[in-house]
């Protein structure tokens, strides 16, 4: 009998509470912990989250190929605990490429088209492998074996099989991780475009937080098997919800400061070995709601200034901090600053780097502001963010 149908209130992907353990030397190890999402249809989910996060992990499950311990998977209405990995309509594209050794690239991509059920006229598949092929760059190696390619060509010959196909879930597992900035800056936009006019979930797990941002409609951060976030690429930007979330985004991410609020004349004043700031609007409404004294501060590179480098440390309001290191990328330039054994990444103006010295400034004293913007405080106990709304 077939597995019973379960209509839901749309035809996404629902996944609900979905908890697994791996044994390691004899111990359960929690890898992913009630993780519940829904991806509508058309709509692409970016998923990301460092190394080890579980990312790999919760696709398998999607896909099949792995038994969640706990949880469910319901697709286009239909739960999937006993449809096999085959009859799930799922396009995955493997981290491992898992490409056919003994294909072309062109056989490669046609494979899906071929496999029973999956059957297309073979004019009208192999038309819509050459589109695809092209669109990634590869047409020119259509009859090129896998063993005579590049990491970054094979990694396009996987993306390709997935793209042909017409599936009920697109997953994608660091579709684009091994090719240089230039192919991934345009697949990015490619893909994005070809996925966006389909009705179908998409799921791109990547752990480039910046790349999440920049492909998903909505964006969901795992860190050791716990959903941190989901939400609009500019809800996550703007209000990371904790300390771990907002280190995982930003060229370079958020500084991220130690230290304890304190009441000075009224005031709230956040302090930190070589930091004294006095916290005013949100960010002190913020700290009211802290816990305890210990909070973190997370300041975007950019929301850092630098006072004249010959006013030092005692223009009034700020910090001294000593040059660490310099580096000019031509539309910008990132300058490390050394607050006291805590480094923190300023991005600045080119001219504003260069003025701070012929050598780049470095080993010089020189006085850092707060303007305020691009500040989130997050409580010490918790590391979950502190609203000053
Ligand atoms: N079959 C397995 N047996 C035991 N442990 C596993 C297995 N598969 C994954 N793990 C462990 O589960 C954790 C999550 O791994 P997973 O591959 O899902 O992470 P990820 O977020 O995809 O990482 P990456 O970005 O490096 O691919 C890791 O600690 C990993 O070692």
């Amino acid at each position: 009998m077939n597995a019973p149908l379960r209509m839901s209130t749309h035809a996404g992907l629902i996944a609900r509470g979905i908890s697994k353990s791996f044994s390691s030397k004899g111990q359960p190890h929690k890898v992913l912990a009630e993780i519940g999402i829904e991806v509508k249809p058309g709509e692409l989910l970016a998923l990301t989250g460092p190394s080890g996060a579980g990312k790999s992990t919760f696709c398998r499950i999607l896909a099949g190929l792995e038994r969640p311990d706990a949880g469910s998977v319901e697709l286009g209405g239909r739960a999937m605990a006993e449809v096999p990995a085959g009859q799930r309509g799922v396009a995955l594209m493997f981290e491992s490429y898992a490409l056919y050794p003994h294909l072309t690239v062109r056989g490669n991509a046609l494979s899906p088209l071929q496999a029973p059920g999956g059957r297309l006229a073979l004019a009208e598949a192999n038309k819509r492998v050459d589109e695809v092929l092209e669109l990634l760059e590869i047409r020119h190696l259509h009859e090129r074996l896998p063993g005579a390619l590049s990491g970054g060509q094979k990694q396009r010959v996987a993306l390709a099989r997935l793209l042909v196909q017409s599936p009920a879930l697109y997953l994608l597992d660091e579709p684009i991780s091994h090719l240089d900035a230039k192919l991934r800056h345009k697949l990015r936009g490619e893909i994005r475009r070809r996925l966006s006019g389909l009705t179908v979930p998409t799921i791109w797990a990547t752990p480039d937080g910046m790349e999440a941002l920049s492909v998903g409609d909505r964006v969901a951060v795992i860190d050791q098997g716990r959903l941190e976030q989901i939400g609009t690429p500019e809800e996550i930007w703007l209000r990371p919800a904790s300390a771990r979330v907002a280190k995982l985004l930003g060229d370079p991410p958020m500084n991220l400061i130690d230290g304890e609020l304190t009441r000075e004349d009224g005031a709230i004043v956040f302090v930190r070995r070589g930091v004294k700031l006095t916290l005013a609007g949100a960010l002190a409404r913020a700290a009211e709601r802290a816990s305890g004294a210990a909070a973190t501060l997370g300041v975007r590179p950019d929301a850092i200034g630098f006072v004249a480098p010959d006013a030092g440390g005692s223009a009034s309001g700020a910090v001294l901090a000593e040059v660490y290191s310099n580096e000019p990328f031509g539309k910008h330039a990132i300058v490390t600053i050394d607050l006291g054994n805590l480094l923190a990444k300023v991005k600045t103006s080119m001219a504003a780097a260069a003025a701070l010295g012929a050598d780049g400034g470095i080993g010089r004293g020189i006085g850092i502001t707060f303007p305020g913007e691009g500040m989130v405080l997050f409580d010490g106990a918790t590391g979950r963010a502190l609203s000053g709304d």
